[in-house]
């Protein structure tokens, strides 16, 4: 019998969907590393860079829901989303990500949508796989989408080929995931073959941050393959002025401004 539950949970999802997203575009900050790598800069003084990024552009934040309290006062009505497992580059294994949250405490830490980051090909791979399917389910039961971290990332594996990446994102989709953030490939051509692998609305991590042109070309790259924005991180958070660079960012994804109108608009050297 139909309770209706279903029809339910699904409004609630699209609804959660649109609060980390603008006309289906994704302009997401994630700022988890503080696990990962530490108090790095941009998340020492995480109010500030908070703000900042709010204030120009992004969507949605990215956060461990320990550090909730520090990220509501400053999102300015934008989505919030809370990670659910990690693991830091001091221990044994960084692929080794390991859970670190449920979907009840990242609604009561005020999560509009949870995060699940997994390493395909890595020796963790059967049990993330595993946790992400059950993660999903449990998400899904209350109308929370989940955002996947798919990477490609293990012994012998290339990060950025494209064929990995094509399979880490269709993953997300067989899993029950309703975005999907992986790599970058590298350029347009290959990653084409990675957004057409899924259904799913595919954003991009940016990586170790580089120069302000290297970033904005991946973004416009990938925009120009089919991906749906970016879950892009340290090339946001540790720029010299992260208002800025989220403003060129949001250029592209929300503007669709080329490379070099971005970086102007936002007052970016445009440096060849
Ligand atoms: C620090 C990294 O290598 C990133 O790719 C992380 O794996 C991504 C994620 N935000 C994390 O911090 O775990
Ligand atoms: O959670 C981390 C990401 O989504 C990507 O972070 P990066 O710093 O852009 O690689």
């Amino acid at each position: 019998m139909n309770t209706g539950a279903g029809a339910g949970a699904r409004s609630g999802l699209i609804a959660r969907l649109n609060r980390i997203s603008t006309d289906g575009r994704y302009l997401i900050v994630p700022m988890d590393h503080g696990i990962t790598l530490g108090p790095v800069k941009g998340l020492v003084d995480l109010e500030s860079t908070v703000d900042a990024i709010t204030d120009n552009g992004a969507d949605a934040v990215l956060t461990q829901r320990g550090v909730a309290s520090r990220v509501h006062p400053n999102k300015n009505t934008k989505g919030y989303i809370v990670h659910l497992n990690g693991s830091t580059v001091i221990g044994p294994d960084t692929t080794d990500k390991r859970p670190t949250g449920s979907v009840e405490g990242a609604l009561r830490a005020g999560a509009d949508v949870v995060s699940f980051h997994i390493n395909i090909g890595s020796d963790h791979e059967p049990d993330q796989l595993t946790q992400l399917s059950n993660l999903t389910e449990e998400a899904h039961r209350y109308g929370i989408p989940v955002l996947a971290m798919n990477y490609a990332r293990g012994p012998g594996i290339d990060e950025h080929d494209p064929e990995s990446l094509a399979h880490a994102v269709r993953i997300a989709e067989e899993l029950g995931a309703d975005v999907v953030k992986t790599a970058y490939s590298g350029e347009p051509e290959s990653f084409e073959q990675v957004c057409a692998a899924t259904q799913l609305p595919v954003v991009i991590a940016g990586g170790s941050r580089g120069t302000d042109r290297q970033t904005i070309e991946m973004v416009r790259g990938a925009i120009d393959a089919g991906a749906a924005g970016v879950s892009m991180g340290r090339s946001i958070f540790q720029h010299d002025n992260p208002g800025s660079i989220t403003r060129a960012v949001s250029a592209v994804i929300h503007d669709g401004a080329s490379v070099d109108t971005a970086l102007d608009i936002a007052g970016l050297e445009i440096e060849v």
